[in-house]
């Protein structure tokens, strides 16, 4: 997989991720909105299968691609296996929507990503980690995790919420921004008139602050956000909270309503933070790690020679001293030559013989409609260019 973008100019590309009715949908509308009236419109991607109305105009609709019910009814899925399955099944062809992305690029600043209401689907599965790497790898990509603002004002709701974050940001390692949404809700205020947006930002900065809000949680609900916590429980959420403060450091924060449109010049500014913090560390952490990759890529290769050359007691002058019997013994300048015996990226993939490797996914409740909003095929297919073919890791994953 190439670090560098097929084209020069390198839109932000924003996943957004958050819990189940967090607002992620109503957020990309919003921002969709906010775009187009700075002359900006983004290029938007629908990854959730399962949802009924996509009220943004998605540029790509994993629904164009995959009948969830379908999927659900032919292979005999509840609810959250049909989505796991139609993004597995979509990913399968994620090469042929990277080469969609890739000729619209240039002409966008944005690509936004709404993802599956089950939050788990996509930040835990195969097909939600080569969709992310995939774009990391040529984009600046950053997470914009979305939190619903008044159901986070319990200090134990709230740290759930950030230990989740965390998990995100420890596994994806990309730029994240903290969005707090629904600020338009009214949220009880303390003495000094702070609610909901900011008193969680002050318990983001002042630890005792935090622990003054766990304490009143103790002494009035009678445990963690009314819910019957113990002394023990608001210990750990103390020592949590500790741990947490490193993690706040790598985050930009933000306050919006999708609903009302406030703060969304804030949010674009974290974005544009973002993108610098991608180009200064996350970047070169990737072109090091390629690097690695390559050189142990040709390392292996040149074992394999000389391995070969062993067996077949041949020099480097592609000298054969002991010919095989009853065969021509080919030299090493006739295998240099003879691309067309063993492609490179096919031993890196392990996919020698490929042809029974890449699943046909025009099966029941899936086929990859191309019309005027997906454009033309870009030619980069499964089997068709030289594209990334996901199909294989998709396929182990799914056999796990
Ligand atoms: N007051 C208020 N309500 C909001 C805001 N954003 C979203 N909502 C409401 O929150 C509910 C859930 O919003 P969605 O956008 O569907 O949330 P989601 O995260 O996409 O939901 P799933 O994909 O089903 O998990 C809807 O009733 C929205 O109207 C906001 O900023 N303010």
């Amino acid at each position: 997989m190439s670090t560098e973008s097929t084209t020069e100019k390198q839109p932000a590309v924003i996943l957004v991720i958050g819990m189940a009715g967090s607002g992620k949908t109503t957020f990309l509308q919003r921002l969709n909105a906010h775009l187009h009236s700075k002359k900006q419109p983004p290029y938007i991607l629908n990854l959730d299968p399962a949802v009924r109305n996509v009220p943004y105009g998605a540029n790509i609709d994993i629904r164009d691609t995959v009948d969830y019910r379908e999927v659900m009814k032919q292979y005999n899925l509840g609810p959250n296996g049909g989505i796991l399955t139609s993004l597995n099944l979509f990913t399968t062809k994620f090469d042929q929507v990277l080469g969609l992305v890739n000729k619209r690029a240039a002409s966008v600043d944005h690509i936004l990503l709404d993802t599956p209401g089950q939050i788990e689907i996509f930040t835990w599965s195969a097909s939600g980690s080569i969709i992310t790497d995939a774009l990391a790898s040529q984009y600046p990509t950053m997470i914009a995790y979305i939190i619903d603002t008044p159901r986070t004002r319990s200090p134990a709701t709230f740290m759930s919420n950030m230990l989740y974050a965390c998990s995100i940001l420890y596994k994806t390692k990309l730029p994240m921004v903290l969005v707090f949404n629904k600020c338009d809700v009214e949220m009880p205020e303390d003495e000094e008139g702070r609610g909901g947006f900011e008193k969680v930002k002050e318990w983001m900065s002042d630890w005792e602050s935090f622990q003054a809000a766990l304490r009143e949680d103790e002494e009035t609900l009678g445990g963690t956000g009314g819910t019957g916590g113990s002394g023990y429980m608001n210990s750990l959420i103390n020592s949590m909270s500790l741990m947490l403060e490193e993690f706040y450091r790598h985050l930009d924060v933000v306050g919006v309503s999708a609903v009302t449109g406030q703060g969304f010049n804030d949010f674009l500014e974290a974005v544009q933070n973002k993108v610098e913090e991608y180009n200064k560390e996350y970047k070169p952490e990737l072109e090091a790690l390629m690097k690695e990759r390559e050189s142990k890529k040709e390392k292996s290769k040149e074992d394999s020679l000389a391995r070969l050359m062993k067996d077949m007691k041949m020099d480097k002058s592609g000298i054969t001293s002991a010919p095989q019997e009853g065969g021509s013994a080919e030299t090493i300048s006739d295998m240099e030559d003879n691309d067309d015996d063993i492609d490179e990226d096919d031993v890196y993939n392990g996919q020698l013989g490929d042809e029974d490797l890449v699943p046909d996914i025009s099966g029941p409740g899936v086929g990859m409609k191309h019309d005027e909003r997906w454009g033309q095929s870009s030619g980069q297919g499964a089997r068709g260019g030289r594209g990334k073919d996901f199909s294989k890791e998709i396929l182990e994953a799914m056999q796990r």
